[in-house]
Parts: C-alpha cells; structure tokens; sequence
C-alpha cells in the first residue's frame, strides 16, 4: 500500500494551531486514522521558538548539541535546519509540517524538498501550507482547513482561491509631521565587515541608499541580510567604529539608538505573531507614533482621523473598536504594517513580512507597499526569500555568501 501523505491548505483564517495540536497530541480529527497511536513531531517556527524560550530558561541546548552557537544567534534558516536535524534523528513515527519553506533560501527549499521526498517512503507526513507553489509532490491526500472545518477533496486543484484581488483605492494618508533629513543620501555603508568569534560573515559591504529608494534585499540562508539590518537599526554594536552612516550622521558620532529608532518603521512577522495584548484595531495603529504596541496614553485628534484614514485604505474601518487579538493573521499583519507606515519614517523595513501568508493576503500585502513606495518618501527596504509576485523595488542589494564573508552586489530589477 502506498504511504499516505496529507496536504491541507490554509487560509489566514483557519483555526491552525488546534489542528497541529489535535494531530500530535489528539484525539485525532477525522481522515487521520492512520496516525492513530504514533508519535509525531512538528517542524515549525513555533516549533524552533520553543526550542529557544528551552535553551535561555535552563541552558539546555537540546537541538544544537555539537555547536558552540546558540540557537537564538543563528539565522533563520540555520534555525529551521538544526530542527529539521534534529527531528530526522529522532525518527518520529509521523511528521507535520507547518510551512516548511518559509524562512529558507531557494537552494536550502531544494534541499528540503529532497530530503523530505525520501523520509516520505517510510514516514507519513501532514503539510500544512499557505502557498500553492510550496505543495510537496509526493502529497496524495488533500485539505483546506476553513475556521476548524476540514474539507477533503479528490486533489489539489479544487482549492482554488476565493478572495479577488482586492485594490486600494484610495491614497496613502499623510502624516502629521515630517522629518527633516539634509542631503539626498539616507544611509551609506562603506567598506563594512562583520565577523562572529573570528567567523566572517560580511566583507566589504558597500551599500548608497538614497531617500525614497525602494530597495529588496536579497541573500542565502545566513549571508548576514539581519546582520546588516540591525546594525543600521543599532541593535547590533559590529556597526560602531565602521564607515556606516544613518541619517546623515556616522554610526557612534553621539545619536542613541533611540534617536535612530524613531525615525525607522520595522515589520517582521514575529512581532505580530508573538503579541498577546488586549489592544483596539485603531489603537494599535496609532501606537505606531509611539513606538510602543499598543497605546496606553490618550490619542490626540489628529492621530484619530489619521488612523480612521488608515483603516478605510485598508478596508477595515468596519472593524475600527474589534480586538486586534480576534483578527485573522493576515488583517493583523495589514494593521502592523500600517502602524509602521503612519509616521511616514524615513526608513521602513519590512524583514520576511510575508511569510506564512496565504496567497491572496500576500498580494494584499505587497500591494500595500508598492503604493507606499510610490506615495510617500519613506525609503522602503524589504526582505524576502520568496520572489514576491508583484513586488515593484526599484533595485535589489544582493549578498553573494562566501567563506571569507558576503560580499553585497546590485542587481537590476
Ligand atoms: N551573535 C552571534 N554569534 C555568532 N554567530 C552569529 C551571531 N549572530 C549571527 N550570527 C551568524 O551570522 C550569520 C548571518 O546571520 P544573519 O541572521 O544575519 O543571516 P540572514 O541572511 O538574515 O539569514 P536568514 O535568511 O536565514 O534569516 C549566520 O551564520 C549566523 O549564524
């Protein structure tokens, strides 16, 4: 009898973490019979976060035994990898897989593919995805997953998408105030390296961003795109004593970190993903004046009609006074983009912003931005392992991986 593997489609709306969890833990949803009385194991983000909240509460280094590196320093990629290790190791019975594709460069989703492709002769697998392109070939049993409804069907094509492609129609919204920076040049790396415990990661990196330029910033798994990035949000100290200019000023001439802050709007998923408050959609929008997630002081008038302006660009005024907890995944990472844009930054970074998105709200996402890089002079740079269908940068800094450190090049768009 061939092995049965299960595709299931999700949507930002399906109830995804109680499935997982009824898949490993049980009772087993019906149409996994097969599973019954088997241990599982999960590659996922969630999965590899776990692993850390493991290693920084009790030093226990469980899946990057054999290395002197902690799992939370490793890129993204290296992180899902050493889980990924991990898991084959242990020979679990069956495997879900949440995703797997995010966070990795298109030579380590080969690589993946293939790894999978053969553990899949002998160990069942259940991949959840939220890109048509990600499906696994060996995949025979197929799902979406609406809210908590499982709905099978004969093959992969019946899932069509049901969202059009939503438009926005009207203008970005204009900020209250604007930033006074002097020159056309927003940030210049000059010559700059990085290395990690004699390890270089970066080599002569020389990178001119000039203000409104929308830039995608491209590399492998590990070529130091985070690297690069928090050093230009001053998270990283490598960046101090180097030919690295912010904002006019050199890294280290006397600015705080704080002072960079605010001047710079910043995405990633996780920052999403991880928040738990109980906050209004509007005023987590309006939190993006302060820098805070969520708002704890009262919101001038101003910031209102601004965030009600916000909201009707989005298409979620109806949904002004919901909980930002009860929304989709796919509306949260709308309303956190928008929270970064409200200021008009000089900066915005957006680091994997799409990842774990379903198609249509990838789309929806994408297209935010490029009418943002178009309307406004924020210099926007995004960071993304996909080619994001769509994506309208105006040029693309590319990290070549190297064992002497990543060297940055331009390439066309
Ligand atoms: N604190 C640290 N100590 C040691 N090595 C580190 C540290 N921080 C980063 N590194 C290493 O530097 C390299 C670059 O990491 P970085 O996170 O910048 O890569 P990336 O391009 O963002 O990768 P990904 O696409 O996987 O997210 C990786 O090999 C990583 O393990």
């Amino acid at each position: 009898m061939t092995q049965k593997h299960w595709a299931i489609f999700t949507a930002n709306t399906s109830q995804k973490s109680e499935l997982i969890y009824a898949l490993l833990e049980g009772p087993l949803p019906e149409g996994f019979k097969e599973l019954k009385n088997l241990n599982g194991a999960l590659l996922s983000k969630l999965a590899v976060e776990r692993f850390i909240d493991k290693e920084d509460r009790h030093g226990s280094k469980i899946i990057t035994s054999g290395t002197a590196q902690s799992l939370k320093s490793m890129s993204s990629g290296e992180q899902k990898k050493a889980l990924l290790k991990h898991i084959l190791s242990t020979q679990p019975d069956f495997i879900v897989l949440d995703n797997p594709f995010d966070n990795l460069d298109t030579t380590a989703q080969e690589d993946l593919k293939v790894t999978l492709g053969k553990v899949s002769a002998h160990t069942p697998m259940v991949q959840l995805l939220s890109r048509k392109t990600d499906l696994l070939p060996f995949t025979n049993t197929f799902a979406k997953l609406e809210g908590k409804d499982l709905i099978f069907a004969e093959n992969a094509n019946s899932f069509s998408n049901q969202l059009g492609k939503e438009q926005f129609k009207n203008d970005i919204p204009q900020p209250i105030h604007s930033y006074e920076i002097e020159g056309d040049t927003l940030i210049d790396l000059k010559g700059v390296g990085v290395s990690y415990n004699e390890k270089p990661i970066l080599r002569d990196i020389n990178w001119h961003i000039k203000k409104g330029e929308f830039w995608e910033l491209r590399g492998r798994n590990g070529s130091g795109k985070t690297t690069i990035l928090s050093m230009i949000t001053g998270e990283n100290p490598k960046g101090y004593g180097q030919e690295l200019y912010i904002f006019g000023r050199k890294k280290g001439t006397g600015e705080s970190v704080w002072e960079i802050k605010k001047r710079i709007g910043y995405f990633t998923p996780s920052m999403t993903d991880k928040f738990t408050g109980y906050h209004s959609v509007s005023h987590m929008i309006i939190s993006g004046f302060y820098d805070s997630v969520g708002l704890y002081i009262h919101p001038t008038e101003a910031q209102l009609r601004l965030a009600k302006e916000w909201l009707q660009l989005i298409g979620l005024w109806d949904m002004k006074d919901e909980l930002f907890h009860d929304l989709s995944m796919g509306q949260k990472r709308l309303i956190m983009c928008a929270r970064a844009m409200i200021k008009h930054p000089p900066l915005l970074i957006l680091d994997e912003p799409t990842a774990g998105l379903d198609d249509d709200s990838a789309a929806l996402f994408v297209a935010l931005v490029n009418k943002f890089a178009t309307q406004s002079n924020t210099t926007v740079i995004f960071v993304s392992h996909r080619k994001e269908p769509g994506l309208e940068a105006e040029f693309i800094y590319q990290l070549e991986k190297s064992d002497t450190g990543s060297t940055g090049k331009i390439l066309p768009s």
